[in-house]
């Protein structure tokens, strides 16, 4: 790289601690498998989390598909930049802001023909150039797999919280999952959790749960990994047409069993009590919770105390 472009970057460097110091908790979620669950999870906890009073930022950095905008309704979003430099979140809702690439690209139907270098210099534009303001949370939304993006964003952001991963539980999607935790500890970011999606279907007629991908795949691996499991969220057509009309499915009164699921994973990310091995204090920042990582872990963990 030559002095200027270093300086540059540096200088970019700088700008996203600068920001993301403002972030409380900055969260990624990945998965090694596509289409299982990664946005709805983004969409459906950001939402949850703003329910429970927070104020939440979600940066979408799946560039070849990006799906947020739509999931919240606000495809029509522009990203606001009055000096040209500074860039403006789409506020879907009190305490909710969006940045995604979708904002600028209008036309739907248009490609995204980019390379790994142009997806990580707009990822951390986004990081660097977005007014996030003070937040307690950003939720990075990721494409499958573990590349360009995901390590885009564990080596740009200081102290990222740590990720979620989100799989079926069928065993193909668990297979991948578990590259995604590799991938978190080989980075040495802390893993939050596993989300199983896509645990059964629940049929709307007589509401029984049809085991499409099969049932408990994702909490099994998290045993055999001791790795935390955040919970199941079975397969609702309500969500799927929630998503497609960009509907907010956490909404109060919504009484479905994902509508739970979510609602629960929500709460146990938010108040910290997500943790397989029985840590009770919130574990977030801290290296994961398995008895390898124990030695190491600062926290009031109920299995280090043994
Ligand atoms: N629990 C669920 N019940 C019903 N539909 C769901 C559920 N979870 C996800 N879907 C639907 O499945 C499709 C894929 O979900 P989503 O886009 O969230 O996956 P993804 O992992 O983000 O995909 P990609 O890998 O393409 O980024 C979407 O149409 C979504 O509405």
């Amino acid at each position: 790289m030559e002095n200027e472009e270093l300086d540059e970057y540096e200088l970019q460097t700088q700008a996203i601690r600068k920001n993301m110091d403002q972030i409380s908790r900055k969260i990624l979620i990945m998965s090694g498998k596509g289409g299982v669950g990664k946005t709805t999870v983004t969409v459906n906890l950001a939402n949850a989390l703003v329910d429970m009073g927070c104020t939440v930022g979600i940066l979408d950095t799946d560039i070849h598909g990006p799906n947020v905008a739509k999931m919240l309704g606000c495809e029509d979003g522009v990203l606001g930049s009055p000096d040209g430099k500074v860039l403006y979140p789409v506020e879907p809702r009190e305490g909710l802001k969006v940045v995604s690439l979708a904002f600028a690209i209008p036309d739907p139907d248009a490609p995204i023909i980019w390379r790994g270098s142009m997806k990580n210099s707009a990822i951390r534009q986004f990081l660097a150039d977005v007014e996030w303001g003070t937040l307690d949370y950003l939720l990075i939304d990721s494409p499958p797999g573990t590349g360009d993006e995901q390590l885009t964003v564990c080596q740009s952001i200081p102290e990222l919280t740590g990720t979620i991963i989100v799989t079926t539980p069928q065993s193909v999607a668990v297979l991948d999952a578990r590259r995604s935790v590799g991938f978190s500890r080989r980075m040495g970011v802390a893993i939050i959790g596993v989300i199983e999606n896509m645990s059964g279907l629940v049929c709307p007629e007589c509401k029984t749960e049809i085991p499409v991908f099969g049932i408990g795949g994702g909490q099994k691996m998290c045993q055999d990994m001791h790795v935390p499991f955040l919970g199941r969220v079975p397969m609702e057509v309500d969500l799927r047409k929630a998503e497609d009309e960009g509907e907010d499915f956490m909404k109060d009164g919504n009484t479905h069993p994902s509508r739970d699921a979510l609602l629960e994973i929500a709460r146990k990310i938010n108040f910290g009590t997500a943790c397989s091995t029985g840590r009770d204090t919130s574990f977030i920042g801290t290296p994961q919770c398995s008895p390898s990582s124990c030695a190491g872990c600062t926290s009031n963990c109920a299995s280090r105390k043994k």
